[in-house]
């Protein structure tokens, strides 16, 4: 234990003593050749900002004092963002694990494998579909490791019986579902996923495909029909269960608790007489009063109910769109929290969120290919990535206080030591985990401030991970060549945006809380962590300098009035390798990471979208929250799909179709690029005017312009349903007019 044993870790070491290690590392190539570049790039960061303060001390009127200052923020800003950002490239590095080695390191070490809490959440049996967290159930209950070992605790947010209909029947199928899994070894262990895929057919699996058909038959009907008809159980147990919903109001935000313990591993078994993990559904009590948290007011309310029942010393967290891809992953994750060579401060090991169904290029960047796949390599090389919500694996101990402080729980029940006497179905333990998931429980105790996933912003995960670190837990990246997790996510652009607004208020509560990144945090973790968490801190801000570039040097064009430097001017290239250099850059990082252009170009083009729009809705929604004024709600993301909207999608085509303020901000800038490069060309070509004065504008537009050809598409040529909604470009055309005309008056003033 404490200092990393360094025959472990060394990349090399793999060979000579395999029998021993569990994981290695090594250090990205690339990072001699970033840190050259960021040096010669911050030179002319430099550059930029001190002529643009000269150019401030230089105006002579109002107007030019103003755009001066304009540039001057939104360059700050970027300078920002870039500096941060740079803490993701200084010591980026890959690991890699030997699991098959892991059962020999637990035997000479006189240990046992550690039992497992898996918590999946759902909150909408709508959104969320009954039958996909079923599938993301199954695919974890599946996992190569002693069933034994392995609670699975569902959190229904949604209240619903039609999600606890569903378990009832996966309880069932897992009978079948496991002993086929391990019969035929297969890899894929979330049905839909294996019957959807090039399976080998036997008479064997087509028996289970009829069983697994069936079950899904069964919850497809429920769900359609809204409620549990008698027909669909038979069950007595099951009856008095579902017979809650008959005798209580039901309602998301107003209900009882419900616990119900589906399968247990000392009592029930599959069909082949071998152990089955424990099922348990949780649906926490919830009323109309009380404010709830959110995912994590759900994760608590399982940390708790887990600790009664099995107290495991090891939970990993699952949202429901995300199914496991790889029966080894707890194994793999074993190989950090097991290994010797790991200091007892690692508090939890993230693995990437990777997505399933995303298109060839992946039209909305909806892979966030950099949050979730390049940069974490780089605080991976300092004290680990930040928490993503899902897929990640913790040390119980690390939820309950700092590596070197342990807080005690209120009652002696939770703490992570104690240990579990009684049968999880026994009367003591099921009372006792209906108290600890009433919604008043959490009244006067460190709940969400000091203990457990912590409350406060609208994304809980990043907010929890930042503290943890910063009491002094480290984490780790645990990113393998099979994707461990395959989830949803986001296709069609209004969820996107509306995903990315979620995000961005949640960004903010935690830069303008107490434990702001760039204070607190800087103190906490050093410089380069601290610098990290406030880049992400910052996102949303980012739509200042985002805004500023997609309409003032537009409007001043439109006004023939330059704001950049002459070709001719040295400033010029500066600008120019700014701009390249910052893009190749990160085209470098994508290509590198298995991205292709198309895609990067893709995920640039997202990039300016929600920054004009979802990071400024984000920003306004949280300055109205601030005044009391809003109340921004948890909105979950939808995970069904109508056909055609997934048709459009698997062509590449943009999918607008809702009138929704989201889409006005952009409408507006593609509008305005377009006329500017239109009259700037004019003016420049035909007139010859100004064509070397205005040429960093008319670049700058056409530029934009280019990334909005979707956009002219949706407005102008296509007559589908998802096309740009009238009423949006009618909106953005007014609103465009009305700048023009502001700036026609500024220019007289
Ligand atoms: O009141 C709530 C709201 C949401 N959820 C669950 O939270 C998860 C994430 O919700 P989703 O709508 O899928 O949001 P995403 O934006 O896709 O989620 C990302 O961002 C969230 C924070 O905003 C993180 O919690 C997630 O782990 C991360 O994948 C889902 O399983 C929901 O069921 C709850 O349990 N209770
Ligand atoms: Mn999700």
């Amino acid at each position: 234990m404490g200092r990393p044993n360094k025959t472990i870790q060394h990349p090399n070491a793999t060979t000579t003593s395999t029998a021993l290690c569990l994981h290695t590392y090594d250090q990205l190539r690339r990072t001699p050749f970033n840190r050259v570049f960021a040096a010669v790039y911050t030179c002319a960061i430099l550059t930029l900002l001190y002529h643009h303060a000269l150019q401030i001390f230089k105006t002579t009127t109002l107007l030019s004092f103003s755009l001066s200052l304009l540039l001057l923020t939104a360059d700050s800003i970027i300078a920002f963002q870039w500096a941060s950002a740079q803490s993701f490239r200084f010591r980026p590095i890959r690991r890699r694990e030997f699991p098959e080695n892991l059962e020999t390191v637990i035997r000479e070490t006189d240990n046992n494998y550690p039992a497992v809490d898996i918590f999946i959440c759902t909150a909408d049996p709508y959104k969320e579909p009954p039958i996909g967290v079923v599938n993301t159930a199954l695919s974890v209950m599946a996992y190569d490791y002693p069933a034994e070992k392995v609670s699975v605790y569902v959190s229904d947010d949604g209240g619903s019986e039609l999600t606890l209909f569903a378990f009832m029947e996966a309880a069932k199928f897992a009978g079948h579902w496991l002993p086929f899994c391990r019969r035929n070894n297969i890899m894929q262990r979330s049905p839909e996923a294996y019957f959807r895929s090039n399976y080998t057919s036997s008479p064997d699996s087509e028996n289970i495909k009829t069983l697994y058909e069936n079950m899904k038959a069964r919850i497809e009907q429920v769900v359609e029909q809204g409620k549990v008809g008698k027909e669909y159980v038979d069950d007595e147990q099951q009856l008095k269960a579902l017979g809650k919903w008959a005798t209580h109001i039901f309602t998301r935000q107003d209900h009882p608790t419900i616990i119900q313990v589906l399968l247990v591993s000392e009592r029930d078994t599959d069909m082949t007489s071998c152990a089955v993990p424990n099922v348990i559904y949780v649906s926490r009590e919830k009323s109309k009063n009380r404010p709830h948290n959110f995912k994590a007011g759900a994760l608590n309310v399982l940390v708790r109910v887990s600790a009664v029942m099995t107290n495991a010393p090891i939970i990993l967290t699952l949202d429901c769109d995300m199914y496991s891809n790889d029966p080894q992953t707890l194994k793999r994750a074993l190989c950090y929290f097991m290994s010797p060579s790991m200091p007892p401060s690692l508090g939890y090991v993230q693995f990437p969120q990777i997505f399933h169904g995303i298109n060839k290029d992946d039209l909305y960047s909806s892979e966030h290919k950099l949050v979730f796949q390049i940069n974490p390599l780089g605080l991976d090389g300092l004290q680990g990535p930040n928490y993503v919500g899902t897929g990640c694996f913790f040390k119980r101990r690390a939820l309950f206080e700092n590596p070197s402080c342990f807080i005690n729980p209120e009652l002696p029940e939770l703490s992570p030591n104690h240990i579990i006497r009684n049968p999880i179905y026994s009367h003591d333990v099921l009372a006792l985990a209906h108290r600890v998931a009433a919604c008043d429980y959490e009244k006067y105790s460190h709940w969400g401030s000091k203990l457990g996933f912590r409350y406060g912003s609208l994304v809980e995960d990043f907010y929890t991970g930042y503290r943890l670190q910063c009491e002094g837990w480290r984490s780790i990246f645990c990113s393998p060549e099979t994707p461990a997790f395959l989830g949803d996510s986001p296709v069609s652009l209004i969820d996107q945006l509306g995903q990315m607004k979620r995000w961005s208020i949640g960004l903010l509560d935690v830069l303008f809380s107490k434990y702001c990144p760039l204070t607190f945090g800087i103190r906490s973790m050093g410089l380069l962590m601290g610098l990290a968490y406030s880049y992400y801190g910052c996102w949303p801000i980012f739509s200042i300098p985002l805004v500023i570039y997609a309409f003032i040097p537009q409007l001043s064009l439109l006004h023939g009035a330059s704001i950049f430097p002459k070709v001719t001017d040295p400033r010029f290239l500066l600008y120019i390798f700014m701009f390249f250099g910052a893009y190749m850059q990160d085209l470098l990082a994508y290509v590198l990471a298995r991205g292709t252009i198309q895609r990067w170009w893709n995920w640039q083009r997202m990039w300016m979208i929600s920054g004009l729009s979802s990071f400024s809705f984000g920003c306004l929604e949280f300055s109205l929250k601030s005044l009391g004024i809003a109340m921004p709600e948890f909105n979950i993301t939808n995970k069904v799909q109508n056909n055609e909207l997934s048709k459009r999608y698997k062509q590449g085509i943009f999918e607008f179709g809702v009138s929704s303020p989201l889409f006005v901000p952009i409408t507006m800038a593609a509008i305005i690029n377009l006329m500017a490069l239109v009259v700037g060309l004019f003016d420049g070509i035909l007139k010859g005017r100004n064509f070397d004065e205005l040429a960093l504008q008319i670049l700058l537009s056409g530029f934009i312009t280019i990334n909005c050809l979707p956009i002219y598409e949706a407005m102008l040529l296509r007559s589908d349903e998802g096309r740009m909604p009238t009423k949006i470009t009618i909106i953005s055309m007014f609103l465009v007019l009305a700048l023009y005309v502001v700036g026609v008056i500024a220019h007289q003033i």
